[in-house]
């Protein structure tokens, strides 16, 4: 049997996970850490020789970044690097740029692990134009203001990122392309929801570190078979 393998990391360690701070759609470089955590991941894939010959990352600084170092560490910057919000991380909507701690002191532990965890549950949305609004950004033009996310839960997440894995991801495999994806925690658990029809509960204690490489086995017809991580 031919298996095809992707590789899913999840960006490095943020300013603002440095921070314990909600971030989502804000635009925050890597800590130190991350860009190290980056290159350990580049050394990790070389070390259990997964190669790839494509790669797709969110339109978030984190998640690029993270990626241009891989593909510096592992000499392949010829690499395609396919840029789509629909990897992004989860819109974290009115929580972006707040403490986690200082929320779990505010509204209590058992909310805000709904708001981080639930499948359903959306975090409070932000008001149109406010300092939060990216829709205005140029890299999000194709989005349209109306369907502009201004806060989503995992299931509206795993919406748009199904939309990539069907749109994007399968035709590029089906070109026998060997793919990497940098995205986020919950773009990426929302993936591997998708994938191992994993229920609203268990995927609830799915927790995705930073910079850690994580390998999807596909038999030959595409179809999901299982994960590790590296
Ligand atoms: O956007 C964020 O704050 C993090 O990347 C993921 O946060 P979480 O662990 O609260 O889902």
């Amino acid at each position: 049997m031919s298996v095809k393998k992707v590789i899913l990391i999840r960006h490095g360690q943020s300013k603002w996970n440095l921070l314990n701070k909600f971030t989502g759609w804000n635009d925050v470089e890597l800590s130190d850490l991350g860009k190290k955590e980056a290159v350990k991941a580049a050394n990790l894939l070389k070390m259990n020789k997964i190669n790839f010959n494509y790669s797709f990352s969110s339109m978030l600084t984190r998640s690029i970044h993270t990626l241009w170092i891989i593909l510096k560490t592992l000499n392949k910057t010829w690499v395609t690097v396919d840029k789509d919000w629909k990897l992004n991380e989860r819109h974290y909507g009115a929580l972006q740029g707040l403490n986690k701690d200082e929320m779990v002191k505010k509204y209590g532990e058992e909310k805000v692990h709904k708001w981080r965890r639930s499948y359903k549950i959306s975090p409070p949305k932000i008001k149109n134009f406010n300092s939060l609004f990216s829709g205005y950004d140029e890299r999000y033009e194709n989005i349209g203001l109306n369907n502009f996310p201004k806060g989503e839960s995992l299931e509206l997440t795993e919406k748009r990122v199904v939309e990539f894995w069907k749109e994007k991801l399968l035709p590029h495999m089906k070109l026998q392309k060997k793919i990497i994806i940098v995205a986020h925690g919950n773009s990426l658990r929302a993936l591997i929801k998708y994938l191992g029809n994993i229920d609203d509960v268990l995927i609830s204690r799915l927790d995705i570190p930073t910079g850690s490489p994580i390998v999807y086995e596909f038999n030959k017809n595409y179809l999901p078979i299982r994960y590790y991580f590296l």
